[in-house]
């Protein structure tokens, strides 16, 4: 278990991260960039706002502008084995992972502050092509409480409980093309 704590005790991270180190092989991690680099990836909208990363989802989207959830693609074929592989990690029924988004960060791109919608429950993430620091922050009183997990390619991490409803994550501009597969179940069948 890799995880760095910056301005805080290294043992405490938020409560209900879970992070793994070779969660995948790099055969199956070139594979997967391959097939993430392929599809027709479209740069992330938030309203007026556009981010530099680029996305597909599938299961479903968050549609910014209505504000609700949309229907997407399905699942593709080629993320299901992965999929299956993260909800046995998480201990997770088969078949719960519904909302799958693979992202694109060029050098120098990465995502602000923010949590994920509350129409999703649990949330994993998978990274490929390179290093990450995510970054989690707190409010306590006037203060932050800061963590950062160093995520190495090929790690799989879990949001769940406070990491999921109460800390924000962000991740500063990566320093290598970086690509993520994000595996979120739903707060409601
Ligand atoms: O790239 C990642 O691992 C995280 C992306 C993220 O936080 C999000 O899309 O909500
Ligand atoms: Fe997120």
């Amino acid at each position: 278990m890799t995880q760095l704590g910056l301005f805080a005790d290294p043992q405490e991270g938020p409560a209900g991260l879970r992070y793994t180190d070779d969660f995948i092989d790099r055969a199956a991690e070139q594979d997967l960039i391959g097939r993430i680099a392929a599809l027709p990836l479209q740069r992330f909208q938030f309203g007026a706002f556009e981010g530099n990363r680029r996305v597909a989802s599938f299961g479903y989207r968050y549609d910014y502008t209505l504000q609700r959830l949309a229907e997407a693609d399905p699942i593709p074929d080629w993320v299901r084995p992965v999929a299956r592989q993260a909800e046995a990690w998480a201990a997770l029924p088969e078949g719960s992972v519904r909302q799958v988004l693979c992202t694109e960060y060029e050098v120098g791109v990465g995502i602000g502050w923010h949590r994920d919608k509350p129409h999703f429950d649990k949330v994993l993430g998978l990274s490929l092509g390179s290093p990450c620091a995510f970054r989690f922050r707190r409010r306590n009183g006037a203060k932050w409480e800061r963590h950062t997990l160093a995520a190495l390619p090929r790690s799989l991490y879990m949001m769940d409980g406070e990491a999921r409803s109460q800390w924000e994550h962000s991740i500063p501009p990566v320093a290598a093309r970086r690509y993520s597969i994000t595996f979120r179940t739903m707060k409601r069948a």
